[in-house]
């Protein structure tokens, strides 16, 4: 038995997120104790990132992602980026090289605190998103949301970041659409073998997108790293924009720039709420004496 581990809860612009440090030990964050920590008001989150040791010689940690229903994600943008502000913090370091299940990531911290994230590279086939069919041009697929002569939402651009999007482009306002109501629907779709998270976007501006998204395994979320990824590069790829674009979620800003080498790039902010201790089989948590409410 190793005991409790320490975490922190923190937010990457609204995405509820908590890092858990299981360094210097063997066990893992369970499925049971990320339904005990999203259960609770005070330590819900969207992501767990749990931070374990290096598996791999030239990289500074293993991170382990999993979502508020206990699956695991491939890629979390924002909450990668508390991962850095946490260790950043701790260790004086600005630039970290993490490895995920979907492979290596770069983080850098900024002076002016803001932290960049090197997603890799977008993937477009059907297989490789996946899809549960074939379609040779996933800058826009087949699927749609109500009437079939009048959809709600109709044509989204599937891409990977390491893990599944789709993104469905609306000449409304992002707050007009009920993403709560199809969300678990689309998320759920037999379009989607693994699921997916599901974006709306709308062009705001030259080089400019407003998203909301319903995440994989969380639900209704502020801010979705990937997701932002995933649209910026499907606005790109569909030249709806250029390749560096400012987007709105409802937590706040977000910068992606999908650069010449394919790697796509997230910017923004991480913020620490306050830390405490956890068992990682059962998710019994005790906030740390004097840390912030
Ligand atoms: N919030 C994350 C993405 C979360 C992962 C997602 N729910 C999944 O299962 O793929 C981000 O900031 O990228």
């Amino acid at each position: 038995m190793a005991g409790p581990a320490p975490f922190a809860k923190m937010n990457g612009i609204g995405n509820e997120i908590i890092v858990a440090d299981m360094r210097g030990r063997a066990d893992r964050v369970s499925p049971r104790a990320a339904l005990t920590l999203a259960a609770d008001a005070a330590t819900h989150f969207d992501q767990i990132m749990a931070i374990h040791d290096a598996r791999t010689p030239g990289t500074d940690n293993f991170i382990e992602i999993l979502n508020a229903d206990g699956s695991s994600a491939q890629a979390c943008g924002n909450g990668t980026r508390c991962v850095v502000q946490a260790l950043a913090a701790e260790t004086g370091k600005g630039i970290f090289t993490f490895e995920t299940v979907a492979g290596i990531l770069n983080a850098r911290q900024h002076e002016d605190g803001l932290i960049s994230v090197d997603m890799g590279k977008p993937r477009f086939g059907w297989q490789e998103i996946p899809l549960a069919e074939e379609f040779r041009d996933t800058r826009m697929i087949e699927l749609q949301v109500g009437p079939i002569d009048a959809p709600v939402l109709h044509s989204p651009s599937a891409v990977s970041m390491g893990n599944p999007h789709a993104i469905f482009w609306v000449d409304r306002d992002v707050w007009s659409y009920e993403l709560d109501r199809f969300g678990p629907l689309l998320e759920n779709h037999p379009l989607f073998p693994e699921r997916a998270n599901i974006t709306i976007a709308q062009v705001t501006g030259p080089d400019h997108l407003t998203i909301r998204t319903w995440e994989r395994g969380a639900g209704l979320t502020r801010a979705c790293g990937s997701a932002a990824c995933a649209a910026a590069v499907a606005a790109a790829r569909t030249r709806r924009t250029g390749c560096s674009v400012a987007l709105t979620a409802p937590g706040g800003p977000l910068h992606v720039e999908w650069r010449d080498d394919d790697h796509v790039v997230l910017t923004g902010a991480a913020e620490w709420e306050f830390s405490g201790t956890f068992d990682p089989a059962t998710g019994a948590w005790q906030r740390d004496a004097g840390s912030a409410a």
